[in-house]
């Protein structure tokens, strides 16, 4: 197994209640021999994973460890200690199998917790991500995204004050046409109490969902905001609790599943079934990652039977990217590549520093 740093910066900064993302370093993974190779990538961020350094050391381990089977042999790392390292090891694992046996990573993720008989849908349903900024910059954000073909949109709020937020988001949807749903990420910035005056005042006017309102650990807050006209989703909520524990306390009708936040894509699968099985409906999302984790994140939203619309098109937001990007993103839905594993066009990836 090879693993090699990258580092990409963003095209411009992601402006979220968390602070801004503006760059992502992260570990290119790369396993098998021969015809038969994997690629994986392990991008931590801080909030959802595991730091930078201690993901690298997760991943040292792993190298120390492989010996002369690298594809059946190679352990991955612990999911909730070190989610972005088992991540890249999971999905180097899965690419290298699925390629071997001559199937599309969807399907193989799909046995991880939904029927295999229905079949697996070509492309997938996404939203626009839109960061935070003025009312003006918001607007024409929203507008050019629709004229694109997205008609599920996410804005990011919770950075400034809450009556700007609802200004930027009565604005936009005023800008749109009604076909066009309004999805807002709070990404844990408010109090119970802000948060239920803006609920209240976003059931007025009408979307799709509201993520992470309240701190991650908050999931009685989080019960006690539902029902009130205004779906609630949890993200962070799955790093600092569990899927189980989301469920348990009745804290969402949404869960966002980031593949690298959550240790893998066949995990990130698994607690999809989990999700959806208790009737809370699953989305995925990328953690603005390379070209290989936004390409298995689509094979995971793939992997879900008519899956809602997802966090998944976010490679426009990289000023470069470690190969051609095989997933088009058009009419508002991802592409899933040809191919088997992750699909075709990964092989100068795949074949990273041959040190096996
Ligand atoms: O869900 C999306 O539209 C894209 C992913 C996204 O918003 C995101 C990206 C990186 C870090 C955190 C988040 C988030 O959902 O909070
Ligand atoms: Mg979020």
């Amino acid at each position: 197994m090879w693993v090699d740093p990258f580092s990409l910066r963003l095209e411009s900064p992601l402006g979220t209640a968390a602070g801004e993302i503006t760059e992502r370093r992260g570990f290119l993974i790369g396993l098998g021999e021969g015809e038969i190779r994997g690629v994986g990538e392990a991008t931590p961020l801080p909030g959802w994973t595991e730091s930078y350094e201690a993901c690298r050391s997760a991943l040292d381990e792993v190298t120390e460890a492989v010996s002369t089977d690298p594809i059946s042999e190679v352990e991955t790392p612990d999911p909730t200690e070190t989610p972005a390292a088992a991540h890249g090891v999971d999905l180097a694992t899965l690419d290298a199998v699925a390629r071997r046996d001559g199937r599309p990573l969807a399907a193989v993720l799909r046995e991880r917790g939904f029927d295999a008989d229905e079949p697996i849908s070509d492309s997938v349903p996404v939203n626009a991500t839109i960061g935070d900024g003025t009312v003006e910059e918001t607007v024409d954000a929203a507008t050019a995204a629709v004229e694109e073909g997205f008609d599920w949109l996410k804005l990011k709020v919770g950075v400034g004050e809450p009556e700007e937020d609802l200004t930027r988001v009565q604005a936009v949807h005023n800008a749109v046409d009604d076909g066009v749903s309004l999805r807002l990420d709070a990404n844990g910035a408010w109090d119970r109490s802000t948060a239920r005056r803006l609920v209240d005042r976003l059931a007025e006017t009408g979307i799709g969902y509201l993520e992470q309102p309240l701190p991650a650990e908050d999931l009685a807050g989080l019960a006690e905001l539902r029902g009130r006209g205004v779906d609630i989703a949890v993200d962070e909520s799955l790093a600092a609790t569990s899927v189980e524990a989301v469920v348990e306390a009745v804290a969402a009708d949404v869960v966002v599943i980031k593949p690298m936040a959550v240790g893998g894509p066949s995990r990130a699968v698994e607690l999809a079934a989990v999700a959806r099985s208790a009737g809370v409906e699953p989305v995925v999302t990328t953690t603005v990652d390379s070209v290989v984790a936004r390409t298995a994140a689509v094979h995971v939203a793939a992997a879900i039977p008519n899956v809602t619309a997802c966090g998944l098109a976010t490679g426009w937001l990289l000023a470069a990217d470690l190969a051609a990007d095989p997933v088009s993103i058009s009419d508002g839905r991802a592409s899933l590549p040809a191919g088997y594993g992750l699909g075709d066009g990964f092989d100068a990836v795949r074949r990273g520093r041959a040190d096996l």
